[in-house]
């Protein structure tokens, strides 16, 4: 009777408890459904009110500063070619904006698009998705009108592991989806499948692909010492060309490690223009040289003293003019008063800290756009200045308590650097700022149609100095699409015709130039060198410049030996910008701006039951191996009873006497258990035995092995026939194979890292002859079995 009792409970508990689950998901659904229909509603309507109000505005100016949805909305009829792309770090854009100013100059109508912000887009996400086809305008659609050819060119790097960037995936997810619904009607929309994988249609129930009618050109950017090269760019266009789209021209890869990327752009781009004629019959006049309009908004933002703000948030369409962006400029503002966003008294406050960047928010770990400020702890040169390039190395030590920071070995801090002074005054000069307007905030808009605001692409609100100093990159090699720009404000036709003369010789050309006349190495060189270019509007000249980007340094410590506190080592080289920043102006106690970029560089929790380590790491590449040794002697100080394999570790440098950096480390991790206790005991507060003061067991208790089992080291220039750790591979190839055929604790970690160029591609061929040779692989099984090791993540890579 009770088993009864219970059974009718529970089944009743479960009836219950389903119709509540269901009911819930019904309402889910529901309100998922009304608030996308609401959410498309205010949309249309916002985009409504927005082009009414834009109307009565003088419409000239608004509709060239418009950026991406305005012209998108205006064309739906005509030929627009849309430049779309994906960029994490700013090559791709800076390219798709040039070709956008290239196609706009020659008549064309073009859209360029930034897919995270593109409204359409999200018009398209918020749609019935089964009667409008992604890419084909929705109003063209809907009323049936006529449409010219629609052309999609799409400018993408690829980030991560073979993946498209941030700004990107959305887009790209969608597209895939739509070929996937197209090509397979049965399955379902949640099964994301890779371009590669998507199964073949079948002809009698397939609906209409995606792309059909669609002109499309890719051109990919990437790093060729990536394994996944410029996948971005093919997985896009295998997408296209399965989802019907035209092929205007074929897929164009950039090399950023070849240093032509935009040689090789400037080619691709001229031929895909070709084609526009030819394909899609699209008429292309000769182009002019006048100065293309500015995308963006920029506006000093007088608070106090200086000048009285706008009461009515009232900005100027035109960026100021560099040499007379003062009081005057307002006048003109208010006078024009072209693009009133709404009553904003509360945004033409500069932000009370004048950080260049916002903090992270609550929680959340720092990242690119929010990086977080760490001290620097110390700073020690560990090598003297090369003779060859008066480089060095230094170790530098940072103290990342609360700021959200967290790593581990393997991982990547990134640092922010800034331009130096002189190249600011250098920049200010140059421009004609008068010293008064460097210290007044200013800021750089984009307008957002839909909602009629102006939102800063800045990082942050700063001073005019701020934004010299630390957004806009005045030190790199010049970009083209800037060079293109600038050369095009030249009022001197002289400079004019000398100024295209330089930009259009090859890169190496241009070089053996700068190299005969006088150096033309930044863009603020070409500013000295063709002062008549220096009307550009100071806006437009930020605009079109670089961003200062972070760079990227191998964490040389771990979490568990370390706490709060990272490592970083660092060659410094006599120019660039990131070294002469850390070289020269970053000293004990300063901050820096910075965020950890995690990797898959790590050791694993599992490094017992005998599992073999090898670690190759030359030059700086030693950094990111001296956090897994840091890593590993922590697990080992963890668990001392599990029973660990080799770890062997080859270093490789010019010259023992001065580049050995980090012996102290290896022969303290290579002494047995009992020498590396009494060396610790006797050299307490030593950098090597971190691990060792830091460990709970007070003194430490003994480590079952020694850390290293096996070390040895090249230097290359201590002898007359140079030596390399690819000689090591030779000379320890027993070892090493036996390592690498291990299959204690999981198989054989290879960790590698250093130079990308030449040392890891030779490092590749070693292990690859020593499988040949020892192993009696033909060259084939050898490559594959290193493909496997790395398909594993037994064979990982830190190279740059
Ligand atoms: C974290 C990271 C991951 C990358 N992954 C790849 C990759 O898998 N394949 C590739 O070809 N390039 C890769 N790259 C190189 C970039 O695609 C290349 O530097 C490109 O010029 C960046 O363009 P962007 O500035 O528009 O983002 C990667 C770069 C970074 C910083």
């Amino acid at each position: 009777m009770q088993k009864r009792v219970f059974a009718f409970v529970g089944l009743l508990a479960l009836g219950t408890t389903s119709v509540v689950v269901l009911l819930r998901h019904r309402r889910t659904q529901r309100e998922r459904r009304e608030f996308a229909e609401r959410y498309a509603k205010q949309l249309r309507a916002a985009r409504e009110v927005h082009k009414q109000s834009l109307l009565g505005f003088s419409g000239d100016n608004v509709s060239h500063h418009s950026v991406d949805v305005s012209e998108t909305e205006k064309d739906e009829n005509g030929a627009v070619v849309h430049v779309i792309y994906g960029s994490e770090s700013g090559n791709a854009e800076a390219l798709a904006k040039g070709f956008a100013i290239s196609l706009r100059d020659r008549g064309v109508q073009t859209a360029l698009v930034d897919p995270s912000r593109w409204a359409y887009l999200e018009e398209y996400l918020y749609s019935n998705k089964e009667n409008v086809p992604l890419f084909h305008p929705i109003k063209a659609a809907a009323n049936g009108a006529a449409r010219a050819p629609l052309v999609y060119i799409f400018i993408v790097a690829t980030a991560g592991e073979g993946e498209p960037t941030g700004n990107f995936i959305s887009l790209f997810h969608e597209m895939q989806l739509a070929v996937q619904k197209a090509t397979t009607p049965t399955a379902s929309s949640s099964a994301v499948a890779s371009a590669a994988d998507t199964p073949a249609p079948t002809a009698t129930t397939r609906p209409e692909l995606p792309f059909k009618d669609i002109y499309h050109a890719v051109f990919g950017l990437g790093d060729s010492s990536y394994k996944y090269y410029c996948r971005c760019a093919t997985d896009t266009n295998t997408l296209l060309k399965k989802g019907g789209g035209i092929n205007l021209h074929r897929v164009g890869f950039g090399d950023a490690r070849s240093g032509l990327q935009e040689d090789v752009f400037d080619e691709w781009q001229e031929q895909v223009m070709k084609a526009l004629e030819e394909k899609c019959g699209l008429v292309l006049t000769t182009g002019t040289r006048a100065p293309p309009k500015p995308e963006y908004v920029f506006r000093y933002l007088y608070a106090g003293a200086t000048a009285t703000p706008d009461a009515a948030g009232t900005t100027t369409t035109d960026a100021a003019p560099s040499s007379s962006a003062t009081k005057a400029d307002i006048n003109t503002t208010k006078e024009s008063g072209r693009i009133i966003a709404e009553p904003r008294e509360n945004s033409i406050q500069p932000s009370p800290a004048r950080l260049p960047f916002p903090p992270p928010p609550a929680l959340l770990e720092p990242s690119l756009l929010n990086p977080a400020r760490i001290r620097v702890l110390s700073k020690v040169q560990l090598t003297p200045p090369r003779d060859s390039d008066g480089s060095s190395v230094y170790r530098f030590c940072f103290e990342t308590a609360g700021t959200g920071i967290s790593y581990q070995a393997g991982d990547h801090l990134s640092i922010f650097p800034t331009n130096p002074p002189e190249m600011v005054a250098r920049c200010a000069a140059a421009l004609a700022i008068p010293e008064s307007d460097l210290g007044v905030p200013v800021e750089l808009c984009r307008l957002v149609p839909s909602r009629g605001l102006l939102h800063n692409v800045l990082p942050a609100c700063v001073p005019l100095s701020v934004v010299l100093q630390c957004y806009v990159d005045l030190c790199g090699r010049p970009k083209k699409s800037t060079l293109r720009v600038l050369a095009k404000y030249c009022t001197a036709p002289a400079e004019q015709e000398e100024f295209f003369r330089l930009i259009s010789l090859p890169a190496g050309h241009q070089g053996e130039e700068a190299a005969k006349s006088r150096k033309l190495r930044t863009v603020v060189d070409y500013l000295e060198k063709f002062p008549s270019c220096c009307c550009i509007p100071l806006g437009h000249l930020i605009e079109v410049m670089p961003r200062i980007q972070p760079r990227f340094y191998s964490i040389a410590s771990d979490r568990l030996s370390h706490g709060t506190q990272v490592e970083i080592m660092v060659r410094v080289l006599t120019d660039g910008l990131a070294s002469s920043y850390l070289g020269h102006r970053v000293h004990e106690g300063d901050e820096v701006f910075s965020y950890v970029r995690i990797s898959s560089f790590h050791l694993p929790q599992r490094i017992s039951e005998g599992r073999p380590l090898l670690m190759i790491g030359p030059g700086t590449g030693a950094a990111a191996m001296m956090g897994l040794c840091y890593k590993k002697e922590a697990l080992m100080r963890k668990q001392p009873t599990a029973q660990y394999g080799p770890t062997m570790f080859l270093f490789g440098a010019q010259h023992r006497a001065t580049e050995y950096f980090v012996e102290d480390e290896v022969r303290r991790w290579s002494m047995t258990p009992e020498e590396m206790r009494t060396w610790d005991a006797a050299n307490q507060g030593s950098h090597a035995g971190v691990a060792a003061h830091r460990s709970k067991a007070q003194p430490p208790a003994l480590l079952p092995t020694s850390v290293i089992t096996h070390h040895d080291s090249a230097f290359s220039r201590d002898q007359e026939k140079k030596i390399y750790v690819t000689d090591l591979i030779e000379k320890h190839k027993d070892q090493i194979y036996d390592m690498l055929t291990s299959t204690c604790g999981g198989g054989c970690l290879v960790y590698l890292s250093g130079d990308a160029s030449f040392m890891a591609k030779d490092v590749d061929r070693a292990l690859s002859a020593l499988l040949q040779n020892k192993g009696g692989m033909t060259r084939i099984v050898s490559l594959e079995f290193l493909r496997r090791m790395e398909a594993d993540h037994r064979y990982l890579k830190d190279v740059y």
